[in-house]
């Protein structure tokens, strides 16, 4: 007396409703819902781009918002342009965050932090060995320890607030999908981006008995006047090619993919379609607290190893490609 085969067919849902249940009592941290409407937010590099379009809806959703940035004139601008739109006055503070003891300033002056928005961010595309020093640094000081010197100068008011509210708070770094998965061009900015991601998983394990919840959000390639006007001419054509695998977006729509990842106190925050598969591809050892995601990556993981197999196959054949042509042509100029 064999088992009938349709038997089969009961398995995959029984097994899939057992991963599902203990993926539900296992996924830490717990998930959680954090409020904006009257609470301060604070956005660094929120004169331009990403992080002026998250002052403006974190103001429109009824938060108490403040910017830093360096230029006076830019943060005047973006206060007028948020008032103009909202009818909330946003608080602006002019620092470089390269600068600890400015940043502590700020924030001090500031007032205590409920949602502590790292998106200060510079990048300047190239080859490494045509990269000056200078600019690695550059990249590195401003991404990565100008993040530093912010969340060590807003935890401690943070860390009181949440006591006293009783209310959950959020530190939520603006990374990249170059943070994620290195690409040509950009050596010393993925490094400074990929650094967010030990720091935010450590920081997460530290802070998680205090009610912060840490965030890191990932955005393709975005319409911002940094990226039109500063990257896109400078970019090298390979690093175009292969960024071009993920589509491009708009500021707002950034915006609101981070601020829905922060107010549910999301770890990994991806903002289109190809982040979503590229944080299941590199979903690691990260912290994850919604549970329907940690199927789906526990389900998805080999599947998508396999897919970016395909593109990484494709962006060295491209490379390959690209070099060949330049030789060529490097060999014509010697022979004319
Ligand atoms: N645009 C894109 O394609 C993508 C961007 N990102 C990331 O998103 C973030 C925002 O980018 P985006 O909106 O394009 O950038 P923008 O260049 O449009 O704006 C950058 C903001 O950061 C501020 N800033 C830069 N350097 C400093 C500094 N040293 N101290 C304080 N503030 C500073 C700028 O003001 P000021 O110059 O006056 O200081 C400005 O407000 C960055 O971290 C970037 O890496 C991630 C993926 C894609
Ligand atoms: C498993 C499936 C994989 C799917 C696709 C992988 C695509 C990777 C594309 C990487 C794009 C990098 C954009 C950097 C944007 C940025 O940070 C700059 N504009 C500077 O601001």
């Amino acid at each position: 007396m064999g088992i009938s085969p349709y038997y089969i067919l009961l398995v995959i849902p029984i097994l899939s409703a057992f991963l599902l249940l203990l993926l539900s009592l296992i996924a830490r941290p717990r998930p959680s819902r954090i409020p904006l409407k009257g609470r301060h937010v604070f956005i660094t590099g929120g004169s331009s781009g990403i992080g002026l379009a998250i002052a403006h809806q974190a103001a429109a959703e009824g938060a108490r918002v403040s910017i830093l940035a360096r230029n006076p004139k830019r943060l005047e601008e973006a206060r007028e342009a948020v008032r103009l739109a909202t009818g909330v006055e946003v608080n602006v503070f002019s620092a470089d965050v390269r600068d600890a003891k400015a940043v502590s300033r700020a924030v001090e002056e500031a007032g205590p932090i409920d949602v502590l928005v790292c998106n200060q961010g510079v990048f300047m595309p190239l080859e490494l060995e045509k990269q000056e020093l200078e600019e690695v640094k550059f990249m590195v000081d401003v991404n990565l320890m100008g993040t530093f010197h912010l969340i060590k100068a807003a935890l401690p008011t943070m860390k009181r607030r949440t006591r006293e509210t009783g209310l959950p708070a959020s530190i939520a770094l603006m990374s990249s999908q170059a943070g994620q998965v290195g690409i040509y061009g950009y050596a010393a900015y993925s490094a400074s981006k990929f650094a967010l991601r030990g720091l935010s998983e450590a920081l997460q394990h530290e802070v998680i008995a205090d009610n912060i919840y840490v965030s890191l959000i990932f955005p393709p390639d975005t319409e911002t006047p940094g990226f039109v006007e500063g990257e896109q001419e400078r970019r090298p054509e390979l690093t175009n090619v292969i960024a071009g695998s993920s589509k491009g977006m708009k500021a707002d729509d950034v915006a609101k993919a981070s601020l829905n990842g922060i107010k549910s106190g999301r770890f990994i925050i991806p903002c289109n379609f190809e982040g979503t598969m590229i944080a299941i591809a590199t979903c690691g050892l990260s912290p994850q607290s919604s549970f329907i995601t940690a199927f789906i990556e526990v389900a998805g993981a080999s599947f998508l190893r396999l897919i970016a197999l395909f593109f990484q196959w494709n962006w060295f054949c491209t490379i390959e490609k690209w070099q060949k042509t330049k030789n060529s042509s490097k060999l014509k100029e010697n022979t004319y």
